[in-house]
């Protein structure tokens, strides 16, 4: 075939998924053989007193995917709620799909970083563990997690490492701790980054983790992981705090016709494009509305897809690194893709 043709082929053909199974326990297979529910619960800003009783009500409603981190602070509490829903019977440990996450002060320390985890969830393992960005920060600076320079303003960044350091760690763990971790990943990665720490990997990431929605959907890193196998889960689907998406007139347009909320849209959204979504809400009705997915068409998946190009790209979620990270709408700070 020609190949200006195939590549015209290629790109023409819709990069979602018609028919899912409209199910929040959908199993989509990750390139370890293992798969990864299609919707988890967030717990990002879950604040203490609050997050066992969410994850708890969200396990009864049937949700098994979490996602946690240790810079969350609150991984403690989740635990509590593991070890409620497992010890009365609600669940199983390998009926859960756990998440966790490397944060950016334990980069040198990666064996450090996942049994803290281990020891707060209060679990034998994590079903996926994750670099939660691809920028080192000082372990020994004036903060445990936020160190800062002293200007009291900009981050304190680790020189003296590289995020493909990082990820040999994160190998490292696998390879001598398989009982400890299933599968590990990233979050945070533009195409510029996954393609530095791929030259460099032995082990593909199983996941990159990602903020995904239709003012961010991501598509150049979308696509290129797709191409790699790496399976992609969005996140901040409802636009984070307060979720302003609700108020998109698109996203309101698509839920009218189906009859739905916004929520069952911007969720269902990633279900068609075959992306696992973390939803966090510390509100028993919302955790219950959350978990109802749908099956969207082709003609509703247009619009989604629409909504950037009319509105522009919002990214709700860069945290004041200084760093570049690699993304096509944020492009100050220095690099360290390396
Ligand atoms: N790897 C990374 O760097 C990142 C990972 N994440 C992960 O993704 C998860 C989800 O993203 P997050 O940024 O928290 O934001 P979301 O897009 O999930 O939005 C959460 C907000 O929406 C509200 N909300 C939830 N459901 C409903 C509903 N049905 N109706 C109305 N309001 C609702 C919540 O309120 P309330 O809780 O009060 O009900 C909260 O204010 C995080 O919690 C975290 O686990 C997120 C950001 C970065
Ligand atoms: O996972 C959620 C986010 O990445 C969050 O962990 C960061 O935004 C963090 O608050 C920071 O300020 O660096």
């Amino acid at each position: 075939m020609n190949p200006s043709l195939s590549n015209f082929i290629l790109k023409a053909t819709p990069n979602y998924i018609l028919n899912p199974t409209p199910e929040m326990n959908t199993a989509i297979p990750l390139n370890t053989g293992a798969t990864i529910p299609a919707l988890g619960l967030g717990t990002w800003q879950s604040a203490p007193g609050e997050v066992k009783k969410a994850v708890v009500h969200a396990i009864e409603s049937g949700y098994r995917h979490i996602d946690c981190a240790f810079c969350y602070q609150n991984e403690d509490e989740v635990g509590e709620a593991l070890q409620d829903v497992i010890s009365r019977g609600i669940v199983k440990r390998e009926d859960l799909f756990i998440t966790s996450k490397l944060w950016c002060t334990f980069h040198t320390r990666t064996e450090e970083g996942l049994q803290k985890s281990l020891d707060l969830l209060k679990t034998p393992y994590v079903d996926l563990y994750l670099v939660h960005w691809p920028v080192p920060m000082n372990p020994k600076g004036n903060h445990p997690l936020f160190p800062k320079l002293e200007d009291g303003v900009a981050r304190d960044i680790d020189h003296s490492t590289t995020h493909i350091e990082t990820w040999k760690g994160m190998e490292k763990l696998i390879q001598e701790h398989p009982e400890k971790v299933k599968a590990i990943g990233v979050a945070n990665y533009s195409v510029k980054y996954m393609e530095k720490l791929l030259a460099q990997a032995t082990i593909t990431p199983a996941v990159n983790q990602i903020e995904n929605h239709p003012l961010c959907p991501q598509q150049e890193v979308y696509d290129f992981c797709k191409d790699k196998g790496i399976h992609i889960t969005a996140y901040s689907p409802l636009g984070s705090t307060g979720s302003p998406l609700f108020k998109d007139e698109d996203v309101i347009d698509v839920a009218k016709k189906h009859s739905v909320g916004p929520a069952t849209v911007l969720l269902s959204y990633h279900l068609a494009r075959n992306a696992s979504v973390l939803a966090k809400s510390v509100t028993p009705s919302r955790i219950e509305e959350n978990s109802k997915l749908i099956t969207l068409d082709a003609s509703d998946m247009k619009k989604l897809e629409a909504v950037h190009k009319n509105k522009g790209i919002n990214r709700y979620v860069y945290p004041p690194f200084g760093v570049n990270c690699g993304f096509p709408d944020k492009t100050e700070g220095i690099d360290l893709s390396g």
